[in-house]
């Protein structure tokens, strides 16, 4: 152990996604060697992200090639938004936002959600389509949240999933016409009167567009990243362009783009058709730079769960809640690489 060198070591193993080195892009937060064991700290951001993983073991590796044992932490060392606020404990807030309504947002929103805790994750969902939230069915959370004694609202839980929705502080008036200052006011309550608590995930269901629900958001809360859902038929470029400014103008990294409705799987023959036609998805994320993160598809199965409050994605035994996971995988490694590109870029 003494000719080793963990400096050295770490120097060695590169970043599987930015190719360069973990120690000079400044991932190392510390490096402690006790009775021969060295203890290495990383700062990757994403919390159970696969990518943590791989880096944990390309580190671990290089050590055991030099016969010496290694122990890897991922956590990251500050917990997200430092700002004392309601959201302080939040390590991240993922956006999940569409140009066109319909185009099953909110099914990802909660698939995704429901795959990160899959994935070991502390998770929570907002619904802040303040126009037709739709969450609380989707996860059967229909209660009244309890309110802690300084007057916070207590998330519903489900599924191990932190649920709050407009829904429950309007008391299921029904579809509500909003001017902007109430929306505004309604977000503000949702994001500054709840005890979030401590969360490696906060996902965001946005209502379809860019309206004030959107703004309010990127203005008061540091969005990590948005997950941008699409189905296959012609995309309208218009609608995602301005979807694509409104992100940039705030400077909210997208995270990629999900292709929802992708290709009809027939319970009767087994065959795939395309009813939707395919590759929007793929062709929206070609024509603005932004990684694909996977398609979804068309599976009835999608809707009965939904109806029936228990996400497909809990049930990786199935294709479709196979598809989520694996598209949960590059949300999660697209956060972490946000994160370290900021470090790297410091
Ligand atoms: N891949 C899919 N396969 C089958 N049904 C789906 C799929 N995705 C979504 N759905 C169904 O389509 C309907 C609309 O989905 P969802 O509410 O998620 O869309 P949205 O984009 O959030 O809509 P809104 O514009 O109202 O916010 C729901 O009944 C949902 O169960």
């Amino acid at each position: 152990m003494t000719d080793v060198a963990p400096r050295e070591v770490l120097q060695t193993v590169d970043d599987p996604q930015l190719g360069t080195d973990i120690l000079s892009q400044g991932l190392v937060t510390d490096v402690t060697v006790e009775d021969g064991v060295v203890s290495v700290s990383v700062a990757l951001g994403a919390p159970h992200a696969p990518v943590a993983n791989e880096i944990s073991r390309r580190i671990e590796g290089a050590f055991e090639e030099r016969g010496v044992e290694a122990v890897v932490s991922t956590e990251p060392e500050t917990a997200g938004h430092e700002d004392g606020g309601p959201l302080s404990g939040v390590k991240n807030v993922i956006a999940v936002a569409s140009g066109k309504g319909g185009v099953g947002k909110s099914t990802v929103a909660v698939n995704l959600a429901a795959s990160m805790v899959r994935r070991g994750a502390r998770v929570g969902i907002l619904d802040a389509d303040v126009y037709g939230p739709n969450i609380p069915r989707m996860l059967d959370a229909r209660e009244r949240p309890d309110v802690t004694e300084d007057k916070h609202l207590v998330p519903v839980e489900r599924h191990g999933l932190s649920v709050m929705s407009m829904e429950f502080i309007t008391e299921g008036e029904g579809p509500v016409i909003w001017r902007g200052p109430m929306v505004d006011k309604v977000i503000t309550q949702l994001l500054d009167d709840v005890a979030w608590g401590t969360l490696d995930y906060l996902v965001v269901d946005l209502p379809p567009g860019t309206g004030d629900t959107q703004l309010t958001l990127l203005q008061r809360v540091p969005v990590t990243g948005a997950v941008v859902v699409t189905t296959p038929q012609a995309v309208a470029v218009d609608d995602a362009d301005r979807g694509m400014q409104m992100f940039s103008e705030y400077d909210t990294p997208v995270l990629g783009v999900v292709e929802n409705m992708s290709g009809f799987v027939c319970p009767d023959c087994g065959s795939e058709h395309d009813i939707f036609n395919s590759g929007g998805g793929q062709a929206l994320a070609e024509s603005f730079d932004l990684p694909f993160l996977g398609s979804v598809p068309l599976d009835p199965e999608i809707r009965t769960r939904g109806d029936d409050g228990r996400p497909v994605a809990l049930d990786e035994t199935t294709e479709t809640g196979r598809a989520f996971h694996e598209l949960t995988a590059a949300v999660m490694d697209n956060t972490s690489l946000v994160h370290r590109r900021e470090r790297s870029d410091e």
